[in-house]
């Protein structure tokens, strides 16, 4: 890595030269082409803000010529003149790089914003790489059966594939027939690189813990993520714009972070021990941005810094760094000021280029609290420049970082320090080079300027410089020469110069790198996304279209069948009823027409006809009340068969669904309560005495026929012409005469009598039951006993056959319900899965140019010019 383009121990000086130079290079940096997201904050930041009236002037070709006497203040040569411009023109392409930069990110800061939107209204599939050999679970199997919820491990990947990258390839694992959506293996997985989910339970890997979530919650997580990235995009926007460099200088507790520091510094600045000492941020900053003062501001927990604003934090002397260092308690950054005599080309901090900030941060492993603060802080820096104690080589934490470090920088700057205490060094760096080869390899392929074996303490400090200010530099502070000193401090000063190219030459690399590995990083990770998503939505819209091919003929035949079932099931009551009704109706009428023919009752004899007539009454009605129960259990069977057949319906239709519920039918619960005329009481039939006598004509006839031959056998004879009786008593008196009357009229009398009381009393039991059955009839006429019952039996099958076949019309009505609510959930899903579609497409081909133009910006080339400078 060398600074052929750009020398800076070639610039001319001495005098004025660090103030110049400085001018010239934040003029240049100002020219414009900057995007303008700067923060009033930071006065550090503000010192350097453009000024774009002076940077247009200094950069407009036709000011060229006179920039040298500004610079130098002396005669102009053409090779100095060469140098100016080529350091304008680098100067322009960095402006160029970092506009295009800030303008990706903005970009990609709208990319993620609509998809944490989509990811809200359509939660987002995360990729699953790789695939597991164990079959699915019977949860997972009934997960991805067609109309069940979408886990997050459902994946219906079809059959296409993208043309792609390796990394779709990865994602997008070929698909089959049964393709049933599995875990990621935990290595590809590593595929993801910004919106990874790293996710930590125990012994559960990330990649099973992911397809053990819901759906929601994984997108949920997603969301996180993309919330993180977002304010870390703005983070790096504020970063290139910035025009100063952060380092940070981290690594494990007692790696020497402090020493090595101090060694760049050439001061006892910073607080060294054996003991863990830095606890707290040490920013070391050029004291003249504070106005040339050497001195600590010890920023309090909860406050932002604002060097202006003396509230924000509290001012210490130098001589208190040590006792501040360990107050982590109550400080949450020290910002240290001090001088560095040092001309421009030594002095890291005072370098005539650019304000730099050097972050001694406290070691990893110190504790949790501490570690995740030096890994956030490291977000918001430059240039990582990573300290690791050779006779330790890399820890955990020390990989952990240095792996998510390198999500955006691809570059890192490596510090093996202690390198004195190592007795076998050829091995100690090839150890130590192998794992950088596997943490970062851009690092490792640069590993000459970027990885340094250096003995920190060997560096010797300036004597009149110690951080305590009391001109102490004896052996205490560790520093100086033994002797054996000199390849030492050769390898820290080839360091000095790394670094210094690093950050300051190398700006490019150093600044915009990271924003622009980071973009790339990201881009990568929405591509996999929206393509994968992409895939998935289309695989979506057409499972959903299949659905509902299939649900609307199967919502139509239901609706077929719920109308004919539904017709079939009212004719069926319909002509049970009329077969029950017919069936009473002729009953009842058969016996109340046959009821006055029948002989009930013996007769008992002329002294106990009342209660023979009684008993034949009684008789008749129990024969009645007998013919109803009979209708009432024919009516019983005929409901029963067409209870069962409405079930077998219900069987066919919904065997083993939830929509019918299959019933049991108890008949002897219909007519138990007694509606039946009789048992009311409307019908009694009282036995009267006129039932015991028949007045009706033709009867009369038979009876007095019998009566009257009685009596002309008791008598004369006159009556031979059969008239009624009363006429044959006239037309006898008119024959005879009253005076013959009288002789015949009481024996006549007599016969009659006696003849209508043989005849009484042997018609008895004709005439009760006649006489009884004949006002029965009009009774039950009065009631309309026949229909009424025929209807009360047939009306109690037609409510008893409502229960069954409203089940079946319930039941349909519920499938009907569920099938169509079916059908809209699909037509709704569908329209959500094409919205998706479109959209994970646009994702998919914005990412993919976002990414191929951004990885065309050349931060590294040196303009063609700059070669004619070597
Ligand atoms: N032998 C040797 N000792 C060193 C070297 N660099 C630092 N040390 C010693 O290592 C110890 C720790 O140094 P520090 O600079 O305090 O280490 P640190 O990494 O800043 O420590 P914390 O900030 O507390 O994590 C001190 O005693 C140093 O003198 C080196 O290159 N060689």
């Amino acid at each position: 890595m060398s600074s052929s383009y750009f020398d800076i121990d070639d610039l001319p000086g001495p005098s004025n030269r660090r103030n110049t130079n400085r001018e010239i290079y934040i003029s240049a940096a100002d020219s414009g082409y900057g995007a303008s997201v700067h923060s009033d904050e930071d006065p550090h930041k503000q010192q350097n803000d453009p000024n774009s009236e002076s940077s247009s002037t200094l950069l407009s070709p036709g000011s060229v010529p006179s920039m040298p006497n500004l610079f130098t203040g002396r005669g102009v040569d053409d090779d100095s003149t060469q140098r100016l411009l080529q350091f304008q023109i680098q100067q322009l392409h960095y402006n160029e790089n970092r506009t295009a930069l800030g303008r990706a990110i903005t970009t990609v800061m709208n990319i993620l914003k609509e998809l944490q939107a989509m990811n809200h209204s359509w939660p987002a599939h995360y990729p699953l790489f790789g695939r597991s050999s164990a079959p699915p679970t019977p949860e997972e199997d009934s997960a991805n059966r067609p109309g069940v919820r979408r886990a997050a491990t459902e994946i219906p990947v079809s059959p296409s594939r993208p043309n792609g990258k390796a990394k779709e390839e990865a994602l997008l694992t070929p698909p089959s027939p049964t393709d049933v959506p599995r875990l990621m293996s935990s290595e590809i997985s590593h595929e993801f690189n910004v919106l990874k989910l790293d996710l930590k339970l125990g012994a559960v890997s990330p990649a099973q813990l992911v397809q053990s979530l819901e759906k929601s919650a994984v997108a949920s997580l997603l969301d996180g993520k993309i919330s993180q990235a977002l304010k870390h995009l703005l983070s790096l926007r504020d970063r290139i714009e910035d025009t100063s460099s952060k380092v940070l200088i981290t690594g494990d507790l007692n790696a020497g972070k402090s020493t090595f520091c101090n060694a760049l510094l050439r001061r006892n600045v910073l607080p060294e021990d054996q003991q863990p000492c830095t606890n707290v941020f040490c920013e070391v900053l050029d004291a003249q941005v504070n106005h040339g003062v050497e001195e600590v501001h010890a920023v309090p927990h909860g406050s932002t810094y604002n060097i202006r604003d003396e509230r924000t934090y509290d001012v210490f002397s130098l001589a208190e760094l040590e006792r501040l260092a360990v107050s982590p308690e109550i400080y949450v950054l020290l910002k240290v000021y001090i001088e560095d005599k040092r001309p421009p080309e030594e002095s890291l901090l005072r370098n005539g280029v650019v304000d730099i900030a050097l972050i001694d941060a406290p070691g990893l492993n110190m504790d949790s609290m501490q570690t995740t603060a030096v890994f956030a802080r490291q977000e918001e820096i430059d240039v990582v420049v990573f300290v690791v104690s050779a006779e330790n080589h890399f820890t955990l934490s020390a990989k952990e970082f240095i792996w998510n470090a390198a999500h955006e920088k691809a570059f890192i700057f490596i510090v093996v320090n202690r390198f004195d205490n190592i007795r076998d060094k050829g091995r100690c760096s090839r150890l130590i080079l192998e794992q950088v080869s596997k943490l970062s390899p851009q690092t490792y392929n640069d590993s000459e300027d970027l990885v340094h074996f250096v003995s920190s303490n060997k560096v010797p400090i300036n004597p009149g410089d110690g951080g305590d200010d009391d001109g102490d530099d004896d052996d205490n502070d560790g520093h100086g020469g033994n002797g054996e000193g000199n390849d030492d401090l050769a390898d820290f000063d080839r360091l000095e110069r790394c670094l210094r190219n690093f950050v300051l030459e190398k700006r490019a690399i150093s600044k915009l790198a990271p924003a622009k590995t980071y973009l790339l990083n990201l881009l990568g990770d929405i591509e996999a996304l929206g393509s994968y998503n992409e895939e998935v939505a289309n695989a979506e819209v057409d499972r959903l279209k299949q659905e509902l091919e299939q649900i609307a003929p199967v919502y139509e035949t239901t609706l077929a069948n719920s109308l004919h079932v539904s017709e079939e099931a009212d004719s069926g009551i319909e002509n049970t009823v009329t077969t029950v009704y017919e069936h009473t109706r002729s009953k009842l009428e058969t016996v109340i027409n046959d009821i006055g023919n029948l002989n009930y009752v013996d007769y008992p004899g002329l002294l106990f006809v009342y209660s023979y007539a009684s008993d034949t009454r009684d008789a008749m009605l129990v024969t009645l009340q007998q013919s109803v129960l009979e209708c009432e259990e024919f009516a019983r069977k005929k409901t029963t068969a067409g209870f069962n057949t409405l079930k077998a319906m219900g069987l066919q239709h919904f065997d083993g669904t939830s929509y019918y519920t299959e019933k049991i039918f108890n008949n002897s619960l219909m007519f138990s309560r007694k509606r039946d005329l009789l048992a009311r009481g409307s019908v009694s039939a009282d036995v009267e005495i006129s039932d015991f006598f028949d007045l009706d004509q033709s009867e009369m006839l038979s009876g007095m026929g019998m009566s009257l031959t009685l009596a002309t056998v008791a008598g004369t004879g006159a009556f031979g012409v059969p008239t009624t009786f009363y006429s044959s008593i006239a037309s006898a008196t008119s024959l005879i005469g009253l005076k013959n009357l009288r002789n015949w009229i009481v024996p006549a009398l007599s016969v009659a009598l006696v003849a209508g009381a043989v005849y009484f009393v042997t018609e008895i039991p004709k005439v009760v039951p006649r006489k009884i059955a004949k006002k029965l009839h009009r009774e039950l006429e009065a009631v309309d006993y026949v229909h009424s019952n025929s209807e009360r039996i047939s009306s109690e099958c037609r409510k008893v056959l409502r229960f069954p076949a409203e089940d079946l019309r319930r039941a349909f009505q519920s499938m009907l319900d569920e099938q169509a609510s079916q059908k809209m959930d699909r037509t709704k899903q569908i329209g959500q899965a094409q919205d998706a579609l479109k959209y994970f497409t646009r994702l998919h081909k914005e990412s993919t140019n976002n990414r191929a133009m951004i990885s065309k910006f050349d931060l590294e080339s040196i303009p063609e010019t700059m070669g004619e400078v070597e």
